[in-house]
């Protein structure tokens, strides 16, 4: 089993308020470990100062065993931190393609300097339509953003994010506002993603939670109480009185 990102006495208080009271926890190589909790109960915080925009009080957050919790959001998305946004970062008058397209050649930047500019256009052309492919848009790559539906535009910024090939995908609330088709299709498409690239993955749906992740974290006031495969997780009383419900 190998570990790709640990986070360790993760700790931010805003105020008198601790929204992330020492967490820790880890992602290994081929899972999908869901982070839940009620409204307000940190996660957005705790996947803050994963990303790098929110600094911790206290706490380290590894990625394959190097210390990243000094580094810029630049520089962790550099080192293979990939996510996407809550807010759509995606050029809506330009095509699915297009936008892959800007992404692919931040990442080819340096790696084809050396290379002619056939080669490279060749390069570029062939990593758009493997992650276009890998999210099932290939049909679609040629349409302005514009023109797709919530749950396209969703895929095509995950294309995004793997054309950065990172080592993990931090993915916030990646179903929110997609209806039944929607959530459907990104299910499908995070559980084939998760043997090539491990996800954390805070999601409201419980449905697409139990189905995907190898293990779940509860999240309440900031603390992880209770961490364990998800059936673990369903039967315990303490995730049932905080956050489930008892139904
Ligand atoms: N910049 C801030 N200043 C003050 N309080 C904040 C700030 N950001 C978050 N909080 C508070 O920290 C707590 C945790 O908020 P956070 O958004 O991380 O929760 P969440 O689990 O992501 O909630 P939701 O599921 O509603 O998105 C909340 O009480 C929130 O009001």
């Amino acid at each position: 089993m190998t570990e790709v990102l640990r986070i360790t006495g993760l700790a931010k208080s805003f105020g008198a308020l601790k929204a992330t009271d020492d967490v820790s926890l880890t992602l290994n190589a081929g899972e999908i470990h869901a982070l839940i909790g009620p409204n307000g109960a940190g996660k957005s915080t705790l996947i803050g100062q994963i990303a790098g925009w929110i600094v911790p009080d206290a706490g380290t957050i590894t990625l394959e065993g190097a210390d990243i919790t000094g580094l810029s959001v630049a520089a962790r998305a550099k080192a293979g931190l990939g996510r996407t946004f809550q807010v759509s970062t995606l050029a809506m008058d330009r095509t699915a393609r297009q936008n892959v397209r800007i992404a692919a050649q931040a990442r080819a930047g340096s790696s084809f300097r050396f290379w002619g500019q056939v080669a490279q256009d060749q390069g570029l052309r062939d990593a758009v339509d493997q992650v276009l492919g890998d999210v099932q848009m290939l049909d679609q790559a040629d349409t302005p953003i514009a023109e797709l539906s919530h749950g396209a535009r969703r895929r095509v910024e995950v294309a995004c994010a793997l054309a950065l090939e990172p080592k993990l995908l931090l993915l916030d609330e990646p179903m929110a506002g997609l209806g039944q088709d929607g959530t459907q299709e990104m299910t499908a498409l995070l559980a084939r993603l998760k043997s090539r690239i491990p996800i954390l993955l805070v999601e409201h749906d419980m449905d697409a939670v139990f189905a995907l992740a190898g293990r779940i974290s509860v999240l309440v006031n900031g603390a992880v109480i209770a961490s364990g495969p998800p059936d673990v997780i369903r039967t315990d009383p303490a995730v049932r009185t905080a956050y489930l419900g008892e139904d």
